[in-house]
């Protein structure tokens, strides 16, 4: 296999480009940046691990980009644009092979740092430096954005009576994971992509600047994710479950039950929760659809604490060190 420090430069190396903010990238001790003024830096770090958050015989290009993608989406939640980006991945065998040999080795770096460097471009973010050990096949994304100073979203802000909405649609994380678990591979199936090559919402985040009053990402699950706001923000919520928009095929993949079960706390949608004053809906809606996006109201924030609306009993999301995995 290739020396550590050529497996950097081969793969992970790119021209820094100066006129990014980077004054030195890849290849010293720390990397330098230079924030734009008058915007606040906004941070964020990920961890992907195999047979945790993507199956180890998931396609690398895939492994990739949704490692980044992941972690954008806290930067889209904030409603920051992406700058930088730092990756340490820990790599052991590959494609599920513990006896990998060099070419599959390399071959598989190839497909994993396009999907990750695509990601990037797409996004205007810079690979600045990381870290490459060995170990189970691990990834550390750690995203660095910008949003004007004090325009960020936050999960506290929500006031009685605001609209909860998504962006696009829910439950393709989990329905892509139960379609991989029964042998699809078609990565071009839509809720294959949903689980394995994810979309952060950057776009959407900032063109809800101003106008939401709360927002974060769906990683955990919608019930889970929207707690998360509640606390923050002091408020309550009806939710109408009838207004769930669900991913496409999800239905006919798992059935109505177990796709509203997906939706609700599944997780892995990494779609947009966001907590909007009437007044702005209808230029928030505006706002998403020119970019080609949808916005679907969900509830409705309360002041009587707690959540209506959903049946008793259902889980609310995924947590990793629950004695079994929902
Ligand atoms: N080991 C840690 N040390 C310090 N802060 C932590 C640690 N782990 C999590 N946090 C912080 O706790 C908060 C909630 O973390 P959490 O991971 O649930 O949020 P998230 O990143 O939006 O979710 P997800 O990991 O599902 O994307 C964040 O502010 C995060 O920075
Ligand atoms: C192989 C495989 N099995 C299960 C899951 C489901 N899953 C794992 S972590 C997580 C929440 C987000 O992670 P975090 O909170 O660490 O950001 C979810 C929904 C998956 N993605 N892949
Ligand atoms: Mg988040």
């Amino acid at each position: 296999m290739l020396a550590e420090f050529d497996l950097i430069q081969r793969y992970f190396t790119r021209a820094a480009d100066t006129t990014h903010g980077v004054a030195l990238g890849v290849g010293d001790d720390a990397t330098l940046l230079t924030p734009t003024p008058g915007q606040q830096l906004v941070v964020s770090v990920d961890t992907s691990v195999v047979d945790v958050h993507f199956p180890a015989d998931a396609p690398a290009r895939a492994i990739g980009h949704r490692a980044l993608a992941v972690a954008l989406s806290d930067l889209a939640a904030m409603g920051a644009s992406a700058r930088w980006t730092l990756m340490a991945l820990t790599l052991n065998e590959v494609g599920g092979h513990a006896d990998a040999d060099d070419a599959l080795i390399e071959a598989w770096l190839h497909d994993y740092a396009e999907g990750f460097h695509a990601l990037c471009a797409r996004h205007g973010a810079a690979l600045v430096g990381g870290d490459v050990t060995r170990g189970a096949l691990t990834i550390g994304v750690t995203v660095m954005g910008e949003v004007p100073s004090n325009d960020a979203l936050t999960r506290a802000g929500a006031r009685p009576g605001d609209i909860l909405a998504v962006t696009g649609a829910l439950g393709g994380g989990a329905g892509g994971l139960a379609l991989w678990q029964r042998g699809e591979r078609d990565l071009a199936h839509p809720l294959l992509k949903r689980y394995l090559l994810p979309e952060p919402r950057l776009a959407a985040g900032r063109a809800l600047r101003g106008l939401a009053s709360a927002a974060l990402d769906i990683s955990d699950g919608l019930l889970a994710d929207l707690a998360h706001l509640l606390k923050a923000s002091q408020v309550g919520a009806a939710l109408e479950l009838d207004a769930l928009p669900l991913a496409e095929g999800l239905e006919q993949a798992l059935g109505e039950e177990a796709a509203r079960t997906a939706a609700l706390s599944g997780g892995d949608d990494y779609e947009l929760l966001v907590a909007l004053p009437p007044t702005q809906w209808s230029t928030a809606c505006q706002r998403l659809s020119a970019q080609g996006m949808t916005l679907t109201a969900i509830g409705r924030c309360t002041n009587t604490l707690g959540l209506t609306g959903v049946p008793a009993g259902v889980r609310t999301g995924w947590q990793h060190f629950h004695r079994e995995a929902p």
